[in-house]
């Protein structure tokens, strides 16, 4: 079963914005996804749009199974939203925020359960304190929260670290974790890139409205991400076209001090490490140190996003 199948889903504002191009997603149930993309990619909107407050201009979206647009009331109590605006009541404490959600969902109040989510979200001390007197931190903290009152099978997180300090980012994603192994799909976007390399298991990326790329982070990390050998001779190495003919498959590039070189894979998803060392040796002699670069996830980002603006 999957949590979500978004299909053919658009969306363009009234200003003739198209923010979303015909999207198709699968978000399988029990993962921990990372919807990702540059500032106004349209992340925001296709959230908006799965938490009802934005109306696609077309497409479907399934929701374990179920219509999202046609069985609004279900499909409602399984998602819990934490979206990036933060409003609240200013009058209301972070408890009363809490009751007052769980009516909306048609919960009783679960005391014990937002006495857990106060601690888990380190603000059980702020709990009976009015919320303009929260910090911005607290305040997105109490979003997470309000979006769990109703203990949701699919929660979905807009940003939820912008503006929160590292050790309670970690904290926060540390409990993420925990629902996520209790068979809880999350799904977040953010612009840690290093965070959603180490939490997601599957990722997304979207540019200019268009989905550029979803699969398991494995996957992508294994197809997309490259592999360079840099070789390091103490000094600055020029290439002739005999060289970059001889070393054209592993596309050479000159650097400071000596040569990189883009590896590649064999059969049995050996690694052309070997191969390219010995090329490199063979035309410049044996290096005074060498090592394997790996792309991560935000050079992936950063590639792919690159390559979309061009086109
Ligand atoms: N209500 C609206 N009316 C018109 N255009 C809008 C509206 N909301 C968003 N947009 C535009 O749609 C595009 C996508 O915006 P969206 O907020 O979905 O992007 P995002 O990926 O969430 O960006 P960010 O990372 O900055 O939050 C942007 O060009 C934005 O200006």
């Amino acid at each position: 079963m999957n949590a979500l199948e978004i299909t053919g889903l658009s969306k363009t504002y009234s200003n003739g914005k198209t923010a979303l191009n015909n999207v198709n997603l699968t978000v399988p149930q029990g993962s921990f996804f990372a919807l990702l993309g540059p500032n106004g990619a349209g992340k925001s909107t296709l959230i908006n749009m799965l938490a009802d407050t934005v109306r696609p201009t077309s497409g479907k979206v399934n929701l374990f199974g179920k219509n999202l647009f046609l069985d609004r009331a279900w499909c409602k109590k399984r998602i819990g939203v934490v979206p990036q605006e933060i409003a609240f009541d200013p009058f209301f404490t972070p408890r009363e925020v809490l009751r007052f959600t769980s009516g909306l969902f048609g919960c009783k109040p679960d005391e014990a359960w937002f006495d857990e989510l106060f601690e888990r979200l380190e603000l059980k001390e702020h709990c009976n304190k009015n919320t303009r007197q929260l910090s911005g931190g607290m305040r997105r903290r109490l979003l997470v929260a309000q979006a769990l009152v109703h203990r949701p099978e699919l929660v979905i997180l807009d940003e939820p670290t912008a503006g929160v300090d590292v050790e309670l980012r970690r904290r926060l994603w540390s409990f993420m974790r925990e629902l996520n192994e209790k068979g809880i799909t999350i799904l977040l976007t953010t612009h840690y890139l290093d965070e959603a390399e180490e939490l997601c298991d599957h990722v997304a990326i979207i540019d200019q409205g268009n989905l550029l790329t979803a699969r398991p982070m494995r996957e992508m990390m294994r197809e997309i991400a490259s592999s360079h050998l840099c070789l390091n001779y103490g000094r600055a190495i020029e290439l002739t076209d005999d060289d970059l003919a001889a070393l054209a498959s592993f596309e050479p590039r000159a650097t400071e001090d000596g040569v990189c070189m883009k590896l590649g894979r064999l059969e049995g998803d050996r690694s052309t490490f070997h191969v390219a060392y010995e090329a490199a040796v063979s035309r410049f002699g044996p290096p005074v140190d060498a090592g394997v670069r790996s792309e991560d996830l935000e050079d992936v980002f950063l590639r792919l996003t690159a390559k979309e603006k061009a086109s």
